[in-house]
C-alpha cells in the first residue's frame, strides 16, 4: 500500500472536520487541532464532532488534538479557523509549515488584510496557497462531488506538491496562481448571501435574489480589480459558484442570518453567543470600509452593512431600489451620462 504524508488540519469546525475527513477518505492520517477540548475529546473517543458537523461519522484515522505543538513536522497544514483568529493560531505554531492552504474566507477586521497577507507575516517562510468554492460542509463530509478552486501562491511547483495530497475522486481542485482573486471571491460572496437572505426574509421573491446575485457579482469584479485579482478567477468555482451556493440555501449560515434580519430580528441578537461562525458579519464592515476608501462603488455591501449596524431591513431595500437608474456596464455609462 502506498504509504501516504500525515496532513495537518487546524480548526475543527463545520469544514475543517470535513475537510479532516475527506481527507482521511484515503486511509491517511490526518491530525486535526481543534480549540475546544469536548471537541478533541469526542473526536478521539466517539469519532464525531457533535458540536460542529453532528452529521458525521468519522474516520479513525484522524486524531485529534488541543496541541498546536502536535502539528510539528507535517509539511501540510490546511488552516480553517474564523478568519479573525487565523493570524493569532498560525503565530502560535512552534515552527512555520512548508505549505499552508488557508481555508477560511474573510477579511481581517482593523487591518483590511486579506488572509494570504495575514499568514504570510504570522508563517514567514511558508509557501501559502487557498483553497475556496462551493463546498458546504456537510455535504464534501458524506463525500458528495465538489470542485475548488486551488490557488497557489508558489505556482505549479506548490501544486504539484498539493494537488495530490488534496485531491480525491470526489473532491476535484482546479488549479489558479490567483491567491488575491481566490479570497476576494470567498470573502465578498458571504457579504452577499447576507443580502440574499434579506431578500428571503423580506418575502421580495426570486427575480429580486436573482438581481442581487448579478449586481452583487458586479460589486465583487469591481473590488477584485481594484485589488489586482484576476476577473477569470472571479467567474470561477471561487466567486461566482461560491456565490451561486450560498445566495440559493439556508444551509449557508450568512443567507440564514440574513434571512432572520428580513424577517424582523435584531442584528445585536443574533451575533450574541453565536456558536458558528457567519463570516459576512465580520467582513462587512472591513469591506464597506475599504471600498469606500478606494471609491469602488459597492452599494449592496453597503446596505448589508446598515443593516447588521441595526438600519431597518426594509428601509435599506427601498433605499437601494430608489438609487438613480444607470448603465448596467461601466463601459455603458458614458453613453448615458450615468
Ligand atoms: N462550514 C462550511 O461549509 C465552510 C465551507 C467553506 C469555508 N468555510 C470557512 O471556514 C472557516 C471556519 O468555518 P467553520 O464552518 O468550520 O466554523 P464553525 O462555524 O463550524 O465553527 C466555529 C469554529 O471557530 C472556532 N473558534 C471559535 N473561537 C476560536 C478561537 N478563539 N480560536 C480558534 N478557533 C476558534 C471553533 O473551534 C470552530 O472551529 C470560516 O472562515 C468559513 O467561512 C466554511
Ligand atoms: O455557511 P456559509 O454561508 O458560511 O457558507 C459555507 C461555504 O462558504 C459555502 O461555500
Amino acid at each position: 500500500m502506498t504509504q501516504h504524508e500525515t496532513i495537518g488540519v487546524i480548526g475543527a469546525g463545520a469544514w475543517g472536520t470535513a475537510l479532516a475527513q475527506m481527507l482521511a477518505s484515503d486511509g491517511r492520517d490526518v491530525v486535526l487541532w481543534a480549540y475546544e477540548p469536548e471537541v478533541v475529546q469526542a473526536i478521539n473517543a466517539e469519532h464525531r464532532n457533535p458540536l460542529y458537523l453532528p452529521s458525521a461519522s468519522l474516520a479513525p484515522t484522524i486524531r485529534a488534538t488541543g496541541e498546536l505543538g502536535d502539528l510539528t513536522g507535517i509539511d501540510t497544514l490546511l488552516v480553517v479557523t474564523p478568519a479573525q483568529v487565523l493570524g493569532k493560531v498560525l503565530a502560535s505554531l512552534p515552527r512555520p509549515p512548508r505549505d499552508l492552504v488557508l481555508c477560511s474566507k474573510g477579511i481581517e477586521a482593523g487591518s483590511g488584510r486579506l488572509m494570504n497577507d495575514v499568514a504570510r507575516e504570522a508563517s514567514p517562510g511558508s509557501a501559502i496557497a487557498v483553497l475556496s468554492g462551493p463546498t458546504f460542509a456537510h455535504e464534501v463530509a458524506a463525500g458528495m462531488p465538489t470542485a475548488v478552486t486551488l490557488a497557489c501562491g508558489g505556482g505549479a511547483e506548490q501544486w504539484e506538491r498539493l494537488a495530490p495530497a488534496i485531491a480525491r475522486p470526489a473532491f476535484r481542485p482546479y488549479y489558479s496562481d490567483d491567491v488575491t482573486g481566490a479570497e476576494i471571491g470567498g470573502a465578498v460572496k458571504n457579504v452577499l448571501a447576507i443580502a440574499c437572505g434579506v431578500v428571503d426574509g423580506l418575502g421580495l421573491g426570486q427575480n429580486a435574489r436573482a438581481a442581487l446575485i448579478a449586481r452583487g457579482f458586479s460589486e465583487m469584479l469591481r473590488f477584485g480589480e481594484a485589488l489586482g485579482a484576476q476577473t477569470e478567477t472571479l467567474t470561477g468555482l471561487c466567486g461566482l459558484g461560491d456565490l451561486v451556493l450560498t445566495c440559493s440555501s439556508a444551509s449557508s449560515r450568512n443567507f440564514a442570518l440574513g434571512k432572520a434580519l428580513g424577517e424582523g430580528a435584531s442584528a445585536a441578537d443574533l451575533m450574541a453567543d453565536r456558536r458558528t461562525v457567519a463570516e459576512g458579519a465580520h467582513t462587512a464592515p472591513v469591506l464597506a470600509d475599504l471600498a469606500e476608501q478606494r471609491g469602488v462603488p459597492m452599494p449592496i455591501v453597503a446596505a448589508v452593512n446598515a443593516i447588521l449596524g441595526g438600519a431597518s431591513a426594509r428601509e435599506i431595500v427601498a433605499e437601494l431600489l430608489s438609487r438613480p437608474l444607470r448603465a448596467e456596464l461601466e463601459s455603458d455609462a458614458g453613453d448615458i451620462g450615468a
